[in-house]
């Protein structure tokens, strides 16, 4: 392998007990909000089809227009503890904030730009009392932060000149400076979510990104940062030039899910998630397929599944105001986690054979494993291969003690249980426990054929 000086640290995962909280998590809370809330997709009369918080970007939106927004940005209806009381209704562990995004603007009193809360009408910190707020209700904070920055003069994305490469260290001075104020304003933060990283600039930057990541790490002692951070000496970005994952999870699911177990490399890893196709900051006309609660609940539980955490976006309006869509959705999955969260937390993947019928979690704690079932087959029979040389102790439906399943051994470390009638009116969790007692079976032969 190659002799990297700022590839990956440590290979496997990270083991210790800030991490395993991490990895127990289940179900997380992103939130995008910023001046990109007050156009909220529009602009003149039109509507943007990209995603709102890139509006800047778009030809039918005036960058000197873009740039005044602030002026305005005033959330009469922003209310920290009401949203914290709603991602703990909803169920999440963590919360992901945008402290600032691609364009620039920035959610806390930056003594590093003007182009802060501080200078609006609202006027004052918006990420501190959002922190406070999460804290009380035992939802750990994790800050976003977008490294490329349009408001920056010294940002560039490709170092072509010379003056390039002298602009782009102030922009790095500045970088540094912001991130090392932030962890000193909300020394409470578990991690930091970086974005923003993807460009040509950025991925010659590997020794001062490893130095900043490791003097972030000396100010808050097991900082968790993804593999979107860090470029390696050849500018490979996630995993370094061995192939050896980059940061403490990987950070490369995107509106996107692994199909496998394979698919995660056996790392630690987010999939975080819109709630339309492609929309992170508040848009007013969502277009296309608005996912449901039963398919975001999937989502959670094949992610669980696969040993990674799910985390769902909310984008607030420019008022602050959760859209209806969100409430109801937050609603809906805090009302099915309320009843199954037993099989979310502390829980993460188990090698057995997967199942049309649905998804295994095991419990980490209890090493019992939970059958998430959501396609009820046509014959009401569930089959369970199991791992070889284990034995069934109890089956039993987590939400009614009274119904316990008789599991008939089909062949070797196989077994089928049945349903009852009823239609599944939403995703139903039974409870496997088992321990590796010398189950005796009955021998089956293989077939010869
Ligand atoms: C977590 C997500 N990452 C940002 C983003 N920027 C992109 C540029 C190109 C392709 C995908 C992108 N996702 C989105 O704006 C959102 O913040």
């Amino acid at each position: 392998s190659l002799a990297l000086a700022h590839g990956a640290h440590r290979l496997g995962k990270r083991t210790d007990p800030m991490m395993e909280r991490w990895r127990n998590y289940g179900l997380g809370q992103f939130i995008h909000w910023g001046v990109y809330a007050i156009p909220g997709g529009q602009w003149n009369g039109a509507s943007y089809g990209g995603a709102a918080e890139w509006i800047r970007s778009w030809k039918g939106m005036p960058k000197e227009a873009y740039d005044n927004l602030y002026k305005e940005f005033d959330p009469e209806n922003y209310d920290p503890s009401a949203l914290a009381k709603q991602a703990k209704e909803m169920g999440a562990k963590y919360m992901i904030i945008t402290t600032k995004h691609h364009d620039g603007f920035c959610l806390w009193p930056s003594e590093y730009t003007d182009y802060d809360v501080t200078n609006t009408p609202y006027g004052k910190d918006i990420i501190g009392p959002l922190v406070e707020a999460y804290d009380a209700e035992g939802i750990d904070v994790y800050l976003y932060f977008s490294v490329m920055d349009w408001n920056h003069p010294g940002y560039r994305s490709v170092l072509a000149t010379e003056e390039d490469r002298s602009a782009y260290e102030s922009f790095k001075e500045f970088t540094r400076n912001q991130l090392l104020e932030l962890l000193e304003r909300y020394p409470t933060t578990k991690g930091l979510w970086f974005d923003g990283t993807w460009d040509e600039a950025w991925k010659e930057q590997a020794e001062f990104a490893d130095n900043l990541a490791t003097e972030m790490r000396k100010k808050i002692p097991g900082l968790i940062i993804g593999s979107r951070f860090r470029p390696d000496d050849y500018g490979n970005r996630h995993f370094d030039s061995n192939g050896d994952l980059m940061g403490d999870y990987e950070q490369g699911w995107e509106r996107k899910l692994p199909e496998t177990y394979e698919d995660t490399n056996g790392n630690d890893w987010d999939c975080v998630m819109t709630i339309p196709e492609n929309q992170w900051g508040y848009h007013s006309d969502w277009r296309g397929h608005v996912k449901t609660s039963y398919e975001l609940i999937e989502m959670l539980v094949k992610s669980v599944s696969l040993d990674g955490n799910f985390v769902l976006n909310f984008g607030p309006d420019a008022k602050g105001d959760i859209r209806m869509e969100e409430k109801k959705l937050a609603t809906e999955i805090g009302q099915w986690m309320s009843k199954n969260k037993s099989a979310i937390y502390n829980c993460g993947h188990i090698d057995w054979e997967k199942q049309d019928w649905g998804y295994y979690t095991q419990n980490r704690v209890t090493g019992e494993v939970n059958m998430v079932v959501f396609n009820k087959p046509i014959n009401s029979v569930l089959r369970i291969k199991t791992s070889s040389k284990i034995s069934l102790q109890k089956i039993y439906d987590l939400n009614d003690a009274t119904k316990i399943y008789d599991p008939e051994e089909i062949s070797q470390d196989e077994y089928i249980i049945q349903l009852g009638d009823e239609e599944l009116a939403e995703p139903k969790v039974i409870v496997i426990k088992y321990d590796h007692s010398k189950g005796e079976t009955k021998g089956y032969e293989k077939a010869k054929t």
